[in-house]
């Protein structure tokens, strides 16, 4: 690992990283949340507002008294958030023309209008003050209006956009669905990639790559060969980056052909941040600096593939500080890029650009034969992520005994991909391995069988997961995969619903070992919103409806 792998932080995110430190010396660890402090937009220049932190005085501990901290932050910041600006959305209406033809039931219809109508609480646009100063902001300033996942996460998030991206589709907002696209497309152009999310704390990472699926969800429904045309040298760039060296691992597979795959891997190594406080208290069991600064990428390396944190990701789960994100080839990961590969071979054969089409094509058959060969495993029925026995570059010897056999959700995510889905030996086969995984439960799709504590394990079920497995069912056209399909579904809604009734919102995360519960675990409070899932609600009452006499109850 050499410094060329970490991207260069600005003086704010610095300056507010040890803000964050101060409030938390000061203001303690109940219902502290580090994010808060990276987001604070500055009223004044950073070299004045500096000035004046030089001079409170502080403890020998570095915590400064409760009320000279709140004095000073009222005085030199704004409010978290205040520089993105609600915006309502000009293609909203109450209730669009054939919204949700197939609920019938008036309870579920009068939640799915609500759940349509908090687009409008999520829609936001960069303050113009961003732009007059952007050295004030750790916000980045994209060009449209953007929807945001909710509560703290208070930016636009690059995977949990197709989801959105899904929902905005259902309710008919195309106008909105393109924006989001257009400000993550302007990502690529500035940084050559999509962020994890628009804060200059996250320049040194992506998300999983999801940006050609939702143009081509957008293409499906709305035929816009210019939006096409536009986000395919982005699309292309992308690809570059994640097939760069830092990405990419050659391995050499049972029958001795090298297979190359990809992998997470942040460009970053000193705590994140958002998390700062809470990251350096992870590594205080590392003695030397090149010690923590390697359990520091593995940290980001984790975000970057939005399951942080999980078990997956543990050499020893659930041991915390074993986290080796990049040591792992994960299935999702490829199967998302197999997709972009696919999508952008679509895009440039609806576009004219033949020879893009052909190689594009041939890259993609490149890599499932690849993901056949290094993750499927025939015993299990699964996709299985595959540990890299060292982290050189050079090319790794393939084992069996490599492939991590524990349950994910993950393990199923190609399913989702056309090579996969029409194969229907395959789709018979994994439906058998899903349905006696024991991910399968009262209120939907486990994310893992381990109960470590972390967001992205047991007993919690995400949005996202739900919607790639329930979709990659239907897509196999078989009988047998879409009734286990609309039962997932119908208990996923069910879940959300009874949620919602119970606490007027929606979350960001469920317990799905109890139906009416949401989620918790992790390194912040459960959030609420929420993007994906309003967006896979209305996905699955879109695909599935909501016949007049079915009760909706756990
Ligand atoms: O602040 C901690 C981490 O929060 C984000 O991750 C979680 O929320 C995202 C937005 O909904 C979601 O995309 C991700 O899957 C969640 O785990 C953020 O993406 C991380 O980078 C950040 O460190």
């Amino acid at each position: 690992q050499s410094m060329d792998d970490v991207k260069p932080s600005t003086p704010l995110v610095s300056f507010l990283e040890i803000l964050q430190h101060t409030a938390f010396n000061t203001f303690g660890n109940s219902n502290f949340d580090p994010k808060t402090y990276v987001d604070l937009p500055l009223k004044f220049p950073l070299s004045v507002t500096d000035h004046a932190f030089h001079n409170l005085s502080k403890s020998s501990t570095g915590s400064v008294s409760v009320h000279d901290l709140n004095r000073f932050i009222e005085t030199y910041f704004h409010a978290a958030g205040h520089d993105l600006v609600y915006s309502d959305p000009e293609d909203f209406v109450p209730e669009p023309d054939g919204f949700l033809p197939k609920v019938k039931n008036p309870e579920v219809r009068a939640w799915a209008i609500k759940v349509h109508s908090l687009w409008k609480n999520l829609s936001r646009k960069v303050s113009s003050e961003v732009k007059t100063h952007p050295n004030y902001h750790t916000l980045l300033p994209v060009p449209g209006s953007v929807v945001i996942p909710g509560s703290r996460f208070r930016e636009v998030y690059y995977w949990d956009s197709y989801w959105v991206i899904r929902g905005l589709l259902v309710s008919k907002m195309y106008k909105t669905a393109k924006s989001i696209v257009t400000n993550l497309i302007s990502l690529i152009e500035e940084y050559g990639f999509v962020l994890n999310g628009a804060r200059a704390y996250y320049t040194n990472r992506s998300q999983p790559p999801l940006l050609s699926a939702m143009i081509y969800e957008i293409y499906a429904r709305t035929g816009d060969i210019e939006l096409v045309k536009r986000s395919l040298p982005a699309l292309l760039k992308e690809h570059e980056f994640w097939n760069s060296d830092i990405h990419k691992v050659n391995i050499s597979d049972a029958q001795g052909c090298t297979r190359t795959l990809n992998r997470y891997y942040a460009r970053w190594n000193k705590p994140r941040p958002e998390s700062s406080t809470m990251d350096k208290a992870s590594a205080s069991k590392f003695t030397t600096v090149s010690e923590k600064q390697h359990f520091y990428r593995e940290l980001a390396s984790a975000a970057e593939s939005g399951w942080d944190f999980s078990t997956r990701w543990m050499r020893h789960p659930p041991n915390f500080t074993t986290l080796s994100t990049t040591s792992v080839i994960p299935v999702d990961l490829n199967a998302f890029l197999l997709g972009m590969e696919l999508n952008i071979a679509f895009f440039a054969n609806v576009t004219g650009d033949n020879r893009t089409a052909e190689h594009f094509l041939q890259i993609s058959d490149v890599r499932k034969e690849a993901i056949n060969s290094v993750f499927w495993n025939a015993n299990m029925k699964q996709w299985l992520d595959s540990w890299l026995s060292n982290t050189t570059h050079e090319v790794q010897v393939w084992d069996t005994l490599h492939q991590n056999q524990n349950v994910f959700a993950s393990n199923f995510v190609p399913l989702w991909m056309k090579p996969f889905y029409s194969d229907a030996l395959l789709v018979s086969n994994v439906l058998k391995s899903l349905k006696t995984s024991g991910l399968l439960r009262a209120a939907g799709v486990a994310t893992s069988l381990s109960d470590s504590g972390q967001q992205w394990d047991f007993p919690n079920g995400w949005a996202p997961l739900q919607h790639m497995l329930v979709e990659g069912l239907i897509k196999s056209g078989l009988e047998e995969a879409r009734s286990l399909a609309e039962e997932i579904a119908i208990r996923w809604i069910t879940t959300n619903y009874i949620v919602y009734k119970k606490t007027g919102v929606m979350h960001e995360k469920f317990d799905v070992e109890h139906c009416g519960e949401f989620g918790g675990g992790g390194e912040y409070v459960p959030q609420t919103g929420f993007g994906w899932s309003n967006g896979v609600v209305l996905a699955f009452l879109e695909e599935f409806g909501w016949p007049e006499d079915r009760k909706i109850e756990c």
